[in-house]
């Protein structure tokens, strides 16, 4: 599968959650590390064949929406008094620079997973219209005050799921013409005689509906989390000079680090560990030290791009525990500004991160004062 971006995304989470209860509405609630809408938005934010994802959401919430709208592939817009009314508005905010097609998804679909979404957009270069399904496997009866007073056939019957997808034009026209009522995007539609095909669902695909719903999305989570370990280690000699980067903090010294770029021992042993992780090799594999556009370079690139591709590979950081082994200088009084800056780069909590130091007990180059060496474990958490 090609893997250039030809969608756009649009998350309708402008409901209120009235049947799921707790309080808040349910894309707000926690689930997992973070909340549910913040599940659904990474399944297409980091999906390689997505360019743009419009977020739809309630007017009392739009207060929420800085945080998405620092991402520059994002668009946060108001949603309307029904679904239908919120998806013409997501539409809407894609108009001026139009995709190929669009992936209408419910917030409240947080643990889409991304073979669903790849079926979707495949049958969408041949298909107007594709949305998701699962086969109704139970037998089916029309109850009457509580008794059987029917039973109907369930062969051909379908769930319906999201995101559905469409070829741009035919959808932005059949909602312009929709009923304001209607319950989803394929009845919008087939109103208008776009045809939809159906492509395999996802039982992990459920909707957030009922309180109950969200121990099963948390079971869901739970068999699902997949947790990678990797290390880091590095070494820079000491050189003439009056001070060393470390962490991407300035820690005055009697000598400087000698390396290609900043030679930040400590920020090249956890940019490797998060490589490591990621089974993505080393720093030299990224950022080749042959090449002059990183002479003197500050680390702090290399750390980005390593939490860049955690994120795209589906990722978070867990937690990193970084080592610096040396003499001298003093790190004890820099550790926690390290600690900090490294959380900042990654855009993680602080108390997410260790730094601490140890000597060598005068043994080794370390003991001998020529450099310092790092070493650094890193977890990374599945989204
Ligand atoms: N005016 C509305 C109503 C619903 N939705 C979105 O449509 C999806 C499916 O709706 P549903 O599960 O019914 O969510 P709610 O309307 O929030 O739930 P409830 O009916 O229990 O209030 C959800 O992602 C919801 O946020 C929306 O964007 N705008
Ligand atoms: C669109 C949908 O998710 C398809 O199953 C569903 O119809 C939306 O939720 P609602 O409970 O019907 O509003």
């Amino acid at each position: 599968m090609n893997d250039q971006p030809t969608a756009a995304a649009v998350i309708v989470a402008a409901g209120r959650g009235t049947r799921a209860g707790g309080g808040l509405p349910k894309q707000w609630r926690s689930l997992g590390a973070t909340t549910v809408a913040a599940h659904a938005i990474a399944a297409f934010r980091h999906h390689p064949r997505i360019g743009r994802v419009v977020l739809v959401l309630h007017p009392d919430d739009m207060g929420l929406a800085a945080g998405w709208l620092a991402h520059p592939d994002m668009m946060v817009v108001e949603g309307g008094a029904t679904r239908a009314a919120s998806v013409r508005s997501g539409l809407q905010a894609l108009e001026a620079d139009a995709p190929f097609s669009v992936l209408i998804h419910d917030v409240a679909r947080p643990l889409v997973p991304r073979a669903v979404i790849d079926r979707v957009i495949e049958a969408l270069s041949t298909a107007e219209g594709a949305a998701p399904a699962v086969p109704v496997v139970d037998a089916l009866w029309v109850g009457t005050e509580g008794r059987v007073s029917d039973t109907r056939e369930r062969a051909g019957l379908w769930r319906a799921q999201t995101p559905q997808g469409f070829r741009f034009a035919a959808i932005r026209d059949a909602h312009a013409l929709a009923d304001p009522d209607a319950p989803d995007d394929v009845a919008v539609a087939r109103a208008a005689g776009v045809d939809v095909s159906i492509v395999e669902g996802d039982e992990r695909n459920l909707k957030i509906t009922g309180p109950a719903d969200f121990a099963r999305a948390e079971a869901i989570l739970r068999a699902e989390m997949d947790i990678r370990m990797g290390n880091g280690f590095d070494v820079h000699a000491f050189t003439e000079g009056d001070g060393v980067t470390l962490c991407g903090i300035e820690v005055a010294h009697d000598r400087a680090l000698l390396g290609h770029s900043d030679a930040d021992v400590g920020m090249h042993a956890v940019t490797d560990a998060i490589y490591g992780a990621l089974a993505e090799g080393d720093i030299g594999r990224h950022f080749p030290p042959s090449d002059p556009e990183w002479k003197g370079a500050a680390s702090d690139i290399f750390l980005r791009h390593a939490g860049k591709l955690t994120q795209a590979r589906g990722y978070r950081v867990g937690n990193i525990d970084l080592t610096l082994i040396c003499e001298a200088p003093k790190i004890g009084p820099h550790a926690d500004a390290m600690a900090a800056n490294l959380a900042d780069i990654l855009g993680i909590a602080p108390d997410r991160v260790s730094v601490k130091a140890t000597t060598s007990e005068g043994l080794g180059f370390p003991g001998r004062k020529e450099g310092i060496a790092a070493m650094a474990t890193v977890t990374l958490i599945s989204e």
